[in-house]
């Protein structure tokens, strides 16, 4: 299949410039101003609109199993409502269950995933430390397709892993050229908070965010960061929502440390008075860990967009309807913890952040495909409009508008964080591998038309850091002794 979209404003992370794209097969083939269209293809106008790499959310958890329920979206629908947003891939994470080996749990989610409807790619998640985790690690990253390998500091008694088993984890990592990640929260603590606060009697879903302050992430991020580096790694932490958090990874940065940090989109413009609302059925849908923060926390997370010091902007989609959220209706620990946000991200963020200054086009493309790309080492072939890169475009309108309602999303759940935000900017079309997936609110995809992504180590950074540390170590000094007479 042949299409030739014209007329449009290709936008890259480095560099726009007005260009057709000439897609055969699912691949670029040409991007050049004046390309005539082969016989048989198929034309796009794509005048007065950019035309975007696909959207790449690194963060989602489809159909999980947590705390007592499974998340709302499964494959199918998750990805059908990423697509109608402007995102052609998902990265999932492969949680074993307690017990399970991670071999089991990857087939479980190639299983899971064969429903997606856009291309999609798995984090292994690390629950505890064995013989048979630092051996199945091998075969995850050279086998399996995946790089990268999730901790949970938070979670105590389910998923959370404590410093040893980080160091050890991390070790591996470096030895393997994979890339850790961290949810960064201090789980000890905040048990702790939660107990304090249930025994006087605060059960409502307020008390979410007072049990988990941003000091208990701050600690966290910190503690993970000079763990990966006493352990030669580089460090990725997932859904970065404090200054605090954002800090200290901007000073590690700062010190040369390879570390990146991931805001999510709700972060970026939701704030902590949405757990006030009198409405439990409100308050109870915008539980996610870490919490929404006091609105000043926003300006450090877009400082650090547009800085540099953060990288990528996620949505942690894990999504849970309001029945299920009932769980936690006398006890705020309970309330499944999540949110949607796939089919939003680029809107709002576009909204909130191209419209507003705060970041360029170029950095809007980095920071939702191009460097999650990179970091996730499947670059150019994802997060690119390039000659050789998939055919996972979107076709950006900068004057589209749409109010965000959940009457009319695609994802399953029966409500949306961003109900009522009015966006300016939105995809007009989303072409997948090639193919029209999305055009004007009409969803063409169908279940089943992703694919899964491997992808493999990269030792490159790895190598950096051993190397230095090679270099930099302290040497003994070789010296000749004075002769005691
Ligand atoms: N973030 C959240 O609240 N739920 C999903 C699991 C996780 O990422 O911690
Ligand atoms: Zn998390
Ligand atoms: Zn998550």
């Amino acid at each position: 299949m042949t299409i030739l979209i014209r007329g449009g404003t290709v936008i890259n992370h480095d560099h726009s410039r007005r260009a057709d794209v000439l897609i055969e097969d699912g691949t670029i083939v040409a991007v050049a101003e004046g390309l005539s269209a082969p016989a048989g293809a198929q034309v796009i106008d794509a005048g007065g609109c950019d035309i975007l790499p696909g959207g790449i959310d690194p963060h989602t958890h489809m159909e999980l199993m947590f705390m007592g329920t499974v998340s709302a979206d499964d494959f199918e629908w998750g990805t059908k409502a990423a697509l109608c947003g402007g995102t052609t891939m998902i990265v999932d994470f492969c949680i074993p269950a307690p017990g399970e080996s991670m071999l089991k749990a990857y087939q479980d989610w190639r299983h899971k995933s064969e429903k997606a409807a856009c291309d999609y790619s798995f984090h292994m998640a690390v629950t505890s430390w064995t013989k048979e985790t630092h051996d199945d690690m091998e075969a995850v990253a050279k086998t399996y397709g995946i790089n990268t390998f999730k901790h949970f500091m938070a979670y105590k008694g389910a998923l959370m892993v404590n410093d040893d088993e980080l160091f050890n984890s991390f070790s591996r990592c470096a030895a393997l050229g994979a890339l850790p990640m961290v949810h960064a929260e201090n789980g000890d603590v905040v048990f702790r908070l939660q107990e304090t606060l249930m025994g006087k009697g605060a059960t409502g879903p307020e008390n979410h965010a007072y049990s988990r302050p941003p000091e208990v992430e701050g600690e966290a991020t910190n503690r993970a960061i000079m763990i990966a580096d006493m352990a030669g790694s580089p460090l990725y932490v997932v859904h970065t929502s404090c200054r605090e958090a954002h800090e200290a990874i901007a000073r590690a940065r700062a010190a040369g440390k390879r570390v990146y940090g991931e805001p999510l989109i709700q972060h970026l413009v939701l704030d902590e008075d949405e757990y006030r609302n009198p409405d439990w059925d409100y308050a109870a849908a915008r539980v996610m860990s870490p919490p929404f923060r006091p609105r000043k926390h926003q300006d450090s997370l877009w400082a650090g967009l547009q800085s540099g010091s953060l990288q990528v902007v996620a949505t942690d989609h894990c999504s849970f309807t309001r029945e299920q959220k009932r769980l936690g209706l006398n006890d705020f620990r309970m309330i499944p913890n999540g949110t949607g946000g796939v089919e939003d991200r680029l809107l709002v963020l576009w909204t909130k952040g191209v419209n507003t200054g705060r970041l360029t086009k170029e950095e809007f493309v980095a920071v939702t495909s191009a460097n999650i790309a990179r970091i996730l080492n499947i670059y150019p072939r994802k997060g690119a409009v390039a000659v050789g890169s998939d055919a996972d475009l979107v076709i950006w309108d900068p004057a589209r508008t749409k109010t965000i309602s959940a009457k009319a999303q695609t994802s399953r759940i029966d409500y949306n964080v961003f109900e009522g935000i009015a966006c300016t900017g939105a995809p007009r079309i989303t072409l997948s591998g090639g193919r029209i997936a999305w055009q004007d609110g009409e969803l063409r995809a169908e279940k089943g038309d992703g694919q899964f992504i491997a992808r493999p180590p990269f030792p490159a950074s790895h190598v950096a850091n051993s190397t230095w540390k090679e270099f930099s170590a302290p040497r003994p000094v070789s010296r000749s002794m004075p002769v005691v007479p």
